[in-house]
């Protein structure tokens, strides 16, 4: 796939500036701003909710590409997506009811996605490939910025990809300007980066580089 997309991840973003750094990303290049939210339930620790990330829908013209890393996911999908969001991508871990739900964020007008984390096979997801935009590989456990990646998820990518030819991959976690490529190499289109772009003294020229490296 040819159709690579950056996808900041404003985590490890300055949030006394963030106007700033999200005009940052915007210059350089990004195709989506990413939303990670985090209830200290699902994964070990709070991030923000929909009220930060409705102001920062309205303080960008970048797609909301929102990952719900919480439990009881369905107590919030009505409210992202009433904020405008692009993706809502919920963990297939995190529902019993993982086929309701995608449904349920198609019926809202948001692109369902669902992400898995690094132990999940993706066996799990099979039978509801069909019902996603696109699925996020976790390729660091959740809950936290600035980790290394783990190899096996770039082996769940190409298998991924292997099975759907023409499906959005995802690939969040631990992608540095030295891996991206194989990430790309494997499979995965859209590329969520984090620390490697907010915790540089340009997130603007670094995000640039991201770009340039996977056109
Ligand atoms: O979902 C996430 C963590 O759970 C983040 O999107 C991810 O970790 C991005 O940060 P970095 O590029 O620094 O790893
Ligand atoms: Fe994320």
């Amino acid at each position: 796939m040819n159709n690579s997309i950056i996808a900041p991840s404003v985590l490890n973003a300055n949030f006394l500036n963030l106007k700033d750094e999200i005009t940052a990303i915007e210059k350089g290049g990004a195709g989506l701003v990413h939303l990670d939210i985090m209830d200290g339930h699902f994964v070990p620790n709070i991030s923000f909710g929909p009220g930060i990330s409705a102001l920062i829908g309205k303080a960008t013209t970048l797609p909301l590409d929102c990952h719900l890393m919480i439990s009881n996911p369905e107590l919030f999908v009505e409210e992202f997506a009433r904020i405008g969001s692009h993706y809502i991508t919920v963990q297939a871990e995190s529902t019993w009811h993982l086929d309701r739900i995608l449904n349920r964020i198609r019926e809202l007008g948001a692109k369902p996605a669902v992400s898995i984390n690094p132990a999940t096979p993706i066996e799990n997801i099979q039978w509801i490939l069909d019902l996603v935009d696109m699925v996020l590989v976790m390729s660091v456990n959740p809950g936290f910025g600035g980790q290394s990646l783990i190899p096996y998820c770039l082996d769940k990518i190409r298998k991924l990809r292997e099975m759907k030819p023409n499906l959005d991959i995802e690939i969040d976690g631990g992608i540095k300007l030295d891996n991206i490529l194989d990430a790309k190499k494997a499979g995965a289109n859209i590329f969520v980066v984090g620390s490697a772009i907010f915790k540089t003294d340009s997130p603007e020229t670094t995000c640039k580089k991201f770009v340039e490296k996977v056109r």
